[in-house]
């Protein structure tokens, strides 16, 4: 059975006033999918999603939800009409309710009302805390009852905008993925927006990558990783390093790591100055390898440990070795590369040379 579309947006623009702020969007999302809006703050995630609520006017273009146009220059089918639920970051519940009562605000009229919300919060895990008041629980607590109160009226479509920032560390971790089991398991179909890469791929099918109002990418995960069709794409979805090269052969790129191969074609001319990507795992521990390098820094992950290295002309990579031998900084060892999925821009005067890189993203090394 082919999947069923349920979102479409097309030619989208979307903003404040004559301020806009998000232009030329198109994505499509499958019933039952989870889909994600990410990117830096101010990007704006928020702004589209607030347009998909029926909050915003679109300037330009469509917002189709399961074949209905819900919204285009000059219309706007008002939010309660929609269908779409919402989940905020400060949880918005209503503080003079219970638990319960939360839980029950949008089905009031809904015959079997207590039973469905009494599943509802054993499905969130809070079926004994129904007579509780929302100011006597945790923020993750909390956040369990938004999604409770969000789920009950069975949406077309679930929106959750940052869900998750308001809570720490490990409690994050794990009621984004909590959250992705029960709406897999209800089948509701959902947007997330967030600026947290391992929340966008812990909880999504497809991710969007925003930058200056344009999505740059809507792909899985794993496209986004080993296939980013931007620089911007590569540097903001998980982390590595640039560095110069000149292309061989279509599969084929000249490094001062050597010649490295991968499995696909690039159409520039040969000889020409590319920029290849090159992640943590891309960088393979070869004791035997000629090709060394020194361990400038390091950080214990566990399972692996992440390497910064050095090579003798002085650029660095890092590298991912499993963490059973242990280097220690100063120390040489022997490396090679196995990037299969080798990704390379074109060097100067391309996107490429302007892109802002974030902090924790790839950083462009060496230059010739
Ligand atoms: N109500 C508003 N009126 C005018 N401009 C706004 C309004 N809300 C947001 N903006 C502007 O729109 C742009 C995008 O904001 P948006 O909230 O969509 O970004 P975002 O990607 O969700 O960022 P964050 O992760 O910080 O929430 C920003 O430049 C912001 O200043």
């Amino acid at each position: 059975m082919s999947p069923r579309l349920l979102l479409s947006l097309r030619g989208l623009a979307c903003g404040y006033q004559d301020h806009q702020v998000v232009q030329q969007l198109n994505l499509h999302l499958n019933a039952g999918d989870i889909g994600c809006l990410l990117g830096p703050s101010g990007c704006g995630k928020t702004t589209t999603l607030r347009a998909i609520a029926g909050f915003e006017p679109v300037l330009e273009g469509e917002i189709e939800l399961g074949g209905e146009v819900i919204s285009r220059a000059g219309f706007t089918l008002a939010p309660e009409k929609r269908r779409i639920g919402m989940v905020f970051q400060d949880y918005a519940l209503f503080p003079h309710l219970t638990v319960a009562e939360n839980v029950a605000f949008g089905i009031r009229k809904h015959p079997q009302r207590e039973q469905v919300t009494a599943e509802l919060l054993d499905l969130v895990k809070l079926g004994h805390l129904g007579k509780r008041y929302p100011h006597e629980l945790s923020g993750g607590q909390q956040q369990r009852v938004s999604l409770a109160r969000a789920l009950a009226p069975e949406p077309k479509l679930l929106l959750l905008d940052e869900p998750f920032s308001n809570l720490d560390g490990e409690l994050r971790r794990r009621l984004s993925h909590e959250v992705r089991d029960i709406l897999k398991a209800r089948g509701t179909s959902a947007i997330l927006v967030t600026h947290d890469q391992e929340e966008a791929f812990a909880v999504s099918d497809h991710v969007g990558v925003f930058h200056e109002g344009r999505l740059q990418q809507w792909d899985t995960p794993y496209n986004l990783y080993h296939e980013p069709l931007t620089p911007f794409v590569a540097s903001f979805v998980g982390q590595g390093y640039f560095i110069r090269g000149q292309l061989q052969t279509p599969e084929t790129v000249h490094t001062e790591l050597g010649v490295i191969r991968g499995n696909r074609a690039y159409t520039w001319a040969a000889g020409s100055a590319v920029d290849v990507l090159l992640r943590p795992d891309d960088i393979v521990y070869a004791p035997d390898s000629p090709l060394q390098a020194q361990i400038v820094g390091k950080t214990f992950l566990g399972a692996a440990t992440l390497y910064r290295l050095q090579l003798s002309t002085g650029t660095q990579l890092e590298a991912i070795f499993p963490s059973h031998a242990d280097h220690q900084p100063g120390q040489s060892v022997g490396i090679r590369v196995a990037a299969d999925h080798l990704v390379l821009f074109a060097a100067q005067g391309s996107v490429a040379a302007q892109v802002k890189l974030p902090e924790s993203g790839v950083r462009r090394v060496s230059s010739n």
